[in-house]
């Protein structure tokens, strides 16, 4: 059976979220303590809390919601790629040769910043999305919260990605895995309406070639 890595945030209360955004919380609904035949609990999240899914939606008012991309994306042989050299922007000089990858994940952070908001993450160049466009990319994952910078209000990056028809995950957690091919499964809930996904992300090795 080959290894998965869990590249997944741990959804919880004192999860660190986007500035303003809604806190997560989960409570329970039906308690067995209470008598009920079941424990059910109920969740408050904001669609970009930990690992998730970007929809074309989050950064254009007529495009496609989180239920209506295609999975493809978010399904099959990917290229991490160690990012943690570039500074405030991931950059085309810092990509090794992608060897054809079509999703790529970088990993910005030595340490991920599982206890703290982290303001002044590394983003993603625009122009570099492009060039991964160009190189045939159609995901583009990252350890940080966003792939622009928090202060930004042109949106570079999600534009680019939207002009590309690109996919986006964002909140991953790379810290342990070394870089190479891997096998991504990171399918977004079935929102609708949504902007965004929360993802089960994972890798799996591949097979030796
Ligand atoms: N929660 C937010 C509230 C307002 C503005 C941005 C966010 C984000 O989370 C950034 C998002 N993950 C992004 O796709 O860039
Ligand atoms: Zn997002
Ligand atoms: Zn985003």
């Amino acid at each position: 059976m080959s290894r998965i890595r869990d590249i997944s945030q741990t959804l919880r209360p004192s999860l660190p979220v986007w500035p303003g955004d809604t806190e997560f919380a989960f409570d329970r609904t039906w308690k067995m303590e209470d008598g009920s035949p079941v424990n059910v609990g109920r969740m408050t999240m904001s669609t970009h809390s930990g690992t998730h899914g970007d929809a074309p939606l989050h950064y254009s008012a007529t495009a496609e919601d989180i239920a209506s991309v295609s999975l493809d994306p978010y399904l099959g042989e990917c290229l991490v790629v160690d990012a943690r050299a570039a500074r405030g922007w991931v950059q085309i000089a810092d990509l090794p040769d992608l060897g054809g990858a079509t999703r790529v994940l970088l990993r910005t952070y030595e340490r991920f910043p599982h206890d703290q908001w982290d303001s002044d993450f590394t983003a993603i160049a625009a122009e570099m999305i492009d060039w991964l466009a160009g190189q045939g990319v159609v995901l583009i994952g990252t350890d940080a919260p966003s792939v622009d910078p928090q202060e930004s209000k042109t949106m570079d990056a999600h534009k680019a990605v939207l002009a590309n028809d690109m996919r986006i995950l964002e909140g991953l957690v790379l810290d342990d895995v070394p870089p190479g091919r891997y096998e991504l499964i990171a399918l977004p809930l079935k929102i609708t309406g949504g902007d965004a996904g929360l993802c089960r992300a994972v890798l799996r090795e591949l097979p030796d070639a």
